[in-house]
């Protein structure tokens, strides 16, 4: 073998490599550019339905990030996940999934309630588990189309073959409204799953957060799953107390987590939608203090010390608050 011809092989393929770190980079601040403007124009107008107004009529700045989202994730991440499975969101899922609703994963729930009553049968069209996939961008789920019968839909689609659809303010209805590639409606009690990857820590402010959930609570069949992924490359500890409050806040609504795991990246949450008793109503006050536990340190972020101190409970670090669940891979520098 000629030793100058291995070590020109090895040089390029350095070089390769690093071109693709930094293209990486440049998609991650991209994306990490619009969360920053979109939380500075909460903070500058104080009114969180009037900066996602401004935000959704930025669709330059729409597509950008649908591109740039689109690009990370199946050029960048996917070698992740082709190296390593058991760090890929996806896969999660998807393995989630397949033991509820086709192994035993929902059976053990219901004997663990132990009530003594006739459980309904679990019924699935076509053998396939539909998912409704907030906050989509590219459909990665679209290679399980065997096992599941997807939805996808976004704000700002990257492909065609998504729907575009602000989740936070489409209307729950009787039945799905579609009309052209976009969604009008979506139908209350119908769907097995929703899916939440990547989508929550999107939004400015926890009101936002819990808007979302409700309405996954909404749309979700009895004992339906919405799963939440949501990125943080830090130890399982130390955003516990963060995991915990929204654990509290989903389960006020009937939504109980039966699963949670933190993977290299994110950590992965199921909760299991079961019925609420209806002499509970929450009242607004309820649902504001409900609300307000779906945080994330980056709502803390650049806040005066006295209004910090406000929030005694809640209080993080100056790295913590740099870094919140921004910490991805490509996304953490
Ligand atoms: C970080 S990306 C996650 C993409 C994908 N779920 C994944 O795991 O790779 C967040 C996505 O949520 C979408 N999104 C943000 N707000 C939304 C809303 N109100 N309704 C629907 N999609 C929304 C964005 O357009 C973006 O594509």
């Amino acid at each position: 073998m000629n030793p100058s011809v291995t070590s020109l092989d090895s040089k390029s393929a350095i070089n390769a490599s690093c071109q693709q770190s930094n293209d990486g980079k440049i998609l991650a601040g991209i994306i990490k550019g619009v969360h920053r403007r979109l939380r500075q124009e909460l903070k500058e107008s104080g009114d969180s339905e009037l900066a996602w107004i401004k935000h959704c009529r930025n669709k330059t700045q729409l597509k950008e990030y649908a591109k740039s989202m689109h690009q990370l994730a199946t050029e960048h991440w996917e070698q992740l996940r082709e190296s390593n499975p058991d760090t890929s969101r996806i896969n999660w899922c998807l393995t989630f999934l397949l033991n509820y609703f086709l192994g035993n994963g929902c059976e053990i729930q219901r004997q663990k309630l132990k009530l003594n009553i006739e459980w309904p049968k679990l019924v699935l069209k076509d053998a396939k588990i539909s998912v409704l996939d907030v906050g989509s961008c590219y459909n990665p789920f679209n290679e399980y189309s065997k096992e599941l019968d997807v939805l996808p839909i976004d704000l700002c689609p990257a492909l065609e073959s998504v729907y575009q659809c602000d989740f936070l303010t489409v209307p729950v209805g009787e039945k799905n409204i579609i009309e052209d590639q976009s969604i009008l409606v979506l139908a209350s009690n119908s769907f097995h799953c929703v899916v939440f990857s990547f989508l929550l820590e999107y939004f400015p402010s926890s009101k936002q957060r819990w808007t979302c959930c409700e309405k996954a609570q909404q749309l979700l069949m009895e004992e339906g799953v919405l799963l939440i992924i949501t990125p943080d490359s830090k130890a399982a500890h130390s955003n516990s107390k963060v995991m915990r409050s929204w654990r509290e806040a989903l389960d006020a609504i009937g939504l109980k987590r039966i699963k949670y795991e933190k993977l290299l990246h994110a950590h992965c949450m199921a909760f299991r939608k079961t019925s609420v008793d209806p002499s509970q109503q929450l009242t607004s006050q309820d649902r504001e203090c409900l609300a307000s536990k779906m945080y994330i340190p980056q709502d803390f972020n650049n806040q005066s010390d006295s209004e910090h101190e406000e929030k005694d409970d809640i209080k993080f670090t100056e790295e913590e608050l740099a870094e919140g669940f921004t910490y991805l891979p490509m996304l953490n520098e």
